[in-house]
């Protein structure tokens, strides 16, 4: 039922975040479709992991209104339906990498009897096989981070919060993940990207671009060239942020 929703999957309308008592998010409205891949894009601190956590519900001090696939952001029945993975790979070092995803299958309110094909699910949607039984923190980096990936997956959830999911990952990695991240989305889940890799912003079906908490451009890949006559996604993301610059001048 859930994976069919119509209706925007992520909308915000006047939104307004404080950190450290600035406004670090101010007036944001955007609404994002369902099924697809959107990417976040911006300059280091222009609000990206506020928004997303501010959409996960975590976030202290937000005012507006937030909504995930129609229910206010953070609320219980939202728990389940939304999958968050933060920069920092949020797993247990000391358990095996199936003891975590037990661990989370369970917290996701999952009942045993469907734990283990779920852990073996979101096991194998990593590529992880093989390391099911090995110890957390004796895995490499980007392994480490994939075991947080799966945590987010075990679930089934039907919103996917991914800050910087590729940081640290070699280009076979990361190109493996993108096309992880478009089965998701095939399969009506809506995922929510942040990076700083801008070749990886063509591979979004939608663009979200921040600048100091601003929406400075919500777009598509071919928009944004054609918008900015830039050759590649870098530059384009450089003439808008010069834009935006220079307009809030
Ligand atoms: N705990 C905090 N207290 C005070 N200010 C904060 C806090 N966390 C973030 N900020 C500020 O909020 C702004 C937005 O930060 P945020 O982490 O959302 O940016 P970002 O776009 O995700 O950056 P990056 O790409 O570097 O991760 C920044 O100016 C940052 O300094």
């Amino acid at each position: 039922m859930e994976k069919n929703w119509t209706g925007p999957a992520l909308r915000t309308r006047g939104l307004v975040v404080e950190r450290g008592g600035r406004t670090v998010v101010d007036g944001l409205d955007l609404e994002v479709p369902a099924g697809q891949v959107i990417g976040l894009l911006g300059p280091s601190g222009s609000g990206k992991t506020t928004l997303m956590r501010a959409l996960v519900g975590v976030q202290d001090h937000v005012a507006g209104e937030v909504t995930v696939l129609g229910e206010p952001a953070g609320t219980a029945a939202l728990r389940r339906r939304v999958g968050y993975v933060t920069q920092a790979a949020s797993v247990y070092t000391d358990l095996t990498v199936a003891q975590n995803l037990r661990y989370f299958a369970r917290l996701s309110g999952l009942p045993p009897s469907d734990a283990e094909a779920a852990v073996a699910g979101a096991v194998a949607t990593v590529d992880l096989g093989g390391h099911e039984r090995q110890v957390v923190g004796t895995l490499s980096g980007g392994e480490r981070s994939r075991v947080s990936l799966a945590a987010a997956l075990v679930g089934d959830p039907d919103v996917l919060v991914l800050d910087e999911p590729t940081v640290g990952l070699d280009p076979v990695l990361r190109r493996d993940l993108w096309a992880t991240f478009r089965t998701l989305a095939a399969e009506g889940r809506t995922l929510l990207v942040s990076s700083h890799v801008m070749d990886e912003a063509t591979q979004c079906d939608r663009l979200l671009l921040l600048r100091d908490g601003a929406l400075v451009a919500d777009t598509t890949p071919d928009e944004l060239l054609a918008t900015t006559g830039a050759p590649d996604a870098e530059r384009a993301f450089l003439v808008l942020i010069d834009r935006a610059t220079q307009e809030a001048r």
